[in-house]
């Protein structure tokens, strides 16, 4: 097992004005190892204009930059990669188009679409939801041992994902995720996101010293 766990930053469904330089601070509080654009229901042009104004922030930090949804326009605008769910597209599509580039699947609660998603060659696997959410509705709930099942097995990493935070994580990095991917945790934390990029490290720090 990987004993390291890494912070997995998802931007807010809808994105508030000023929000580079809450973006910009966010990463300079600690470790990220990427940032997903997810913007639901917005606009392809929109999109475009977001993923210019918000991927070089994250490039020069060394942060990934991953856009949700759409392998095509992932590809279309340099990105680092795509996360697809299962209702996404044609995954085998998506990592032909994606070559090199980082791939994540969204595999719910289930041991045979991350058994898949593996071998179509998905470079990650995400489980959720851990916790109840308010960012989405969701209709699938994860147990930790998913994830000690996942990384005792197989090699390609896995993202938890539904309703982390600092207080709830530790037996998801226990259980041996790879990265928690939160939304919430971070840019709805009372005192701004860079303190909520700092207590999750913090956290996940805590966590892996008691693995
Ligand atoms: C890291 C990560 N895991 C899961 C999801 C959920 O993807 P999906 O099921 O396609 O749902 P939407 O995010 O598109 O609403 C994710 N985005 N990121
Ligand atoms: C985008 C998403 N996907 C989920 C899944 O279970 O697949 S849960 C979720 C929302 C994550 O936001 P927060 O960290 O605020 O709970
Ligand atoms: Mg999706």
């Amino acid at each position: 097992m990987d004993e390291r766990c890494r912070l997995y930053l998802i931007t807010p469904p809808v994105l508030p004005a000023g929000f580079e330089d809450h973006l910009a601070a966010a990463l300079d509080a600690g470790d990220v190892a990427c940032l997903q654009l997810r913007l639901k229901d917005a606009p392809r042009d929109e999109v475009k204009r977001a993923i210019a104004r918000l991927m070089p922030i994250a490039q020069k930090r060394d942060v990934a930059f991953l856009l949700n949804d759409d392998a095509p326009l992932a590809a279309e605008m340099g990105c680092d990669g795509a996360h697809l769910g299962q209702s996404d597209g044609d995954h085998a599509g998506a990592r032909m188009l994606l070559s090199g580039k980082i791939l994540g699947i969204t595999c719910h609660a289930s041991r045979h679409l991350a058994m898949t998603a593996g071998e179509m060659g998905a470079d990650y696997v995400a489980f959720g939801a851990f916790f109840p959410t308010n960012t989405k509705e969701t209709q699938h709930v994860a147990d930790p041992e998913l994830l000690a099942w996942w990384s005792e097995l197989m090699e390609v990493p896995s993202v938890a994902i539904g309703g982390i935070t600092a207080e709830n994580c530790a037996p998801l990095v226990q259980a041996g995720a790879d990265f928690l991917a939160v939304v919430g945790a971070v840019w709805n934390h009372p005192e701004g996101a860079a303190a909520g990029v700092r207590r999750m490290n913090q956290a996940i720090r805590d966590a892996l010293d008691g693995r």
